[in-house]
């Protein structure tokens, strides 16, 4: 057996503040990076072109830091479950390395695949990277795992957080017979998303890579952080990070992440900036709240937390889907939203909670259709935060107050007070005035003029038949 180190790539693509990988060249400087296209993951209908677009071009950068770093990054494009260790096999690496986590599907896989290389005789090495905070960590007083966030956020923010890890620097790669072997296992070129069948022809809203998360994240830190609070509720406004598929596919280590608003905390002169700090820190700990439930409470990947959701009388009008998945539902801000979805794979934070309302609470439609239409479009997708989203909305999750309903109208008067963002997306009402878009009450001569519909339900009617739904439940 020879002493090299095979560190499998997941949601941790990257070379820096790896925490796995550090530890794996801590074993042996002889190590190579391997990434399996999961035929499994790519060939559900839940799959984003634009995710997968930006995670072949983070996969194309991460090759690039390995061959600087002197090694490289193998491609497989088979099931992990025998992919994996029929690699590690061939290479007779002394062990795979890889780096946890928390979605349901990803568990039983990593069972699978290290079982099957300890049947090998290979050595398997686990960390946590993608959380401040692995789950099992942050328990409330009797051992349990939290289920509502504010107590969580409160233990999770006292407890010190770890600094960035080693980057990844002189390693030693394969030799010339390896590398055969490699190809013998199946190792190939990395193909384009195209190639795997998702075409986005649209730009992504960030390039992909490491580089480039790193230059975001210190834009960021150096000018908007301050004024987060502020503006972040703000659709028209670019007041938050972008950072949220670079987090999902973990382009950029949390602990350098958590180190800049650190940072910038200690160097921000006024009390307003380091509120605004902490509120950004808090949306962190959202993500690593809503990853620990998914891990300790993965039946929520599956249906409602609150059972008797389960008997939820949805109404699911295929038509009122349609509108709202196609931004038609005449409710400017909603529309905007899901265009914005559409054409970008991105939408602003506040108009996700619009719209997920919307969809639930006026249109009476199971929250796991819009989970899945989201999932279907988004650029950052990710089971847990989606999810977490989805059930908050839909009054079905980890929210002790439970029922929430937005209405569309006073949502855009307080964060789109002037309609930019409502006519960015919908260029249709551009001539419409202010406050017909900002209320989606729109003269029905202005509406036929733009060819914009009428709306589709009435707001005040459905929340009260919503309502009516909720209490029979409880
Ligand atoms: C219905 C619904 C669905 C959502 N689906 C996703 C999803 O698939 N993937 C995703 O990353 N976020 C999701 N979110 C959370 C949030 O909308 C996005 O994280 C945010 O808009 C990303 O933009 P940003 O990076 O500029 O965020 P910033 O405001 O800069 O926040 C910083 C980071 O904190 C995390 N974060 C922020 N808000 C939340 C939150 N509410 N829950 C969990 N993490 C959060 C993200 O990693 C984000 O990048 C969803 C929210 C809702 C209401």
């Amino acid at each position: 057996m020879s002493n090299l180190i095979l560190f499998w790539h997941r949601r941790d693509l990257r070379i820096s503040d790896n925490v796995g990988l550090a530890a794996a060249f801590e074993l042996s400087p002889k190590l190579v990076g391997v990434f399996c296209l999961d035929p499994i993951i790519l060939e559900r209908d839940d799959i984003a072109p634009a995710r997968v677009t930006y995670m072949i071009g983070c996969l194309e950068q991460l090759q690039q830091s390995y061959r600087q770093a002197g090694s490289q990054l193998l491609i497989l494009h088979q099931d992990p479950r025998q992919g994996i260790p029929n690699l590690a096999a061939a290479l007779e690496a002394k062990a795979v390395c890889w780096n946890w986590d928390v979605e349901p599907y990803s568990k039983e896989r990593d069972q699978a695949v290290a079982a099957a290389l300890k049947e090998k005789g290979i050595a398997v090495y686990n960390y946590w990277d993608q959380l401040l905070h692995a789950p099992g960590e942050i328990f409330t007083k009797s051992g349990n795992p939290y289920t509502v966030y504010t107590p969580f956020w409160k233990n999770w923010q006292g407890q010190s957080k770890a600094e960035p890890v080693a980057t990844l620097t002189r390693v030693e790669s394969l030799t010339e017979i390896e590398q055969d072997h490699a190809l013998a296992a199946g190792v190939r070129d990395l193909p384009s998303a195209k190639d795997l069948g998702y075409l986005w022809d649209n730009e992504l809203l960030v390039a992909p890579g490491e580089k480039v998360a790193q230059e975001i994240l210190e834009e960021f830190c150096d000018r908007t952080i301050g004024d987060y609070q502020e503006q972040r509720n703000f659709p028209g406004v670019d007041g938050t990070s972008k950072l949220s598929a670079a987090l999902k596919f973990g382009v950029i280590g949390i602990r350098t992440v958590w180190q800049a608003a650190q940072n910038a905390y200690n160097l921000s002169r006024s009390d307003e900036a380091r509120q605004s700090i902490q509120t950004w820190q808090q949306e962190l700990g959202w993500r690593e709240f809503y990853q620990h439930a998914m891990y300790f409470f993965p039946e929520l990947a599956q249906g409602p937390y609150r059972q008797k959701f389960q008997d939820f009388p949805w109404e699911n009008n295929p038509e009122f889907f349609q509108a709202w998945c196609e931004g038609k539902t005449g409710y400017p801000i909603v529309d905007a939203a899901m265009r914005q979805l559409n054409q970008t794979g991105w939408m602003h934070n506040r108009c996700r909670m619009i719209v997920a309302s919307f969809l639930t609470k006026d249109l009476i439609i199971n929250w796991q259709w819009g989970e899945k239409y989201f999932m279907q479009r988004l650029w950052d997708g990710d089971l847990s935060a989606n999810n977490g989203g989805w059930q908050w909305s839909a009054s079905s999750g980890m929210d002790p107050k439970p029922l929430r309903i937005f209405n569309p109208a006073s949502q855009a008067k307080k964060f789109d007070p002037d309609g930019e963002y409502i006519r960015e997306w919908l260029p249709e009402l551009s001539s419409v005035d202010t406050e017909y878009v900002v209320t989606g009450k729109i003269p029905e001569s202005d509406r036929e003029m733009c060819g914009y519909p009428a709306p589709i339900v009435d707001h005040n009617q459905q929340q009260r038949r919503f309502k009516e739904l909720y209490k029979e439940l409880q």
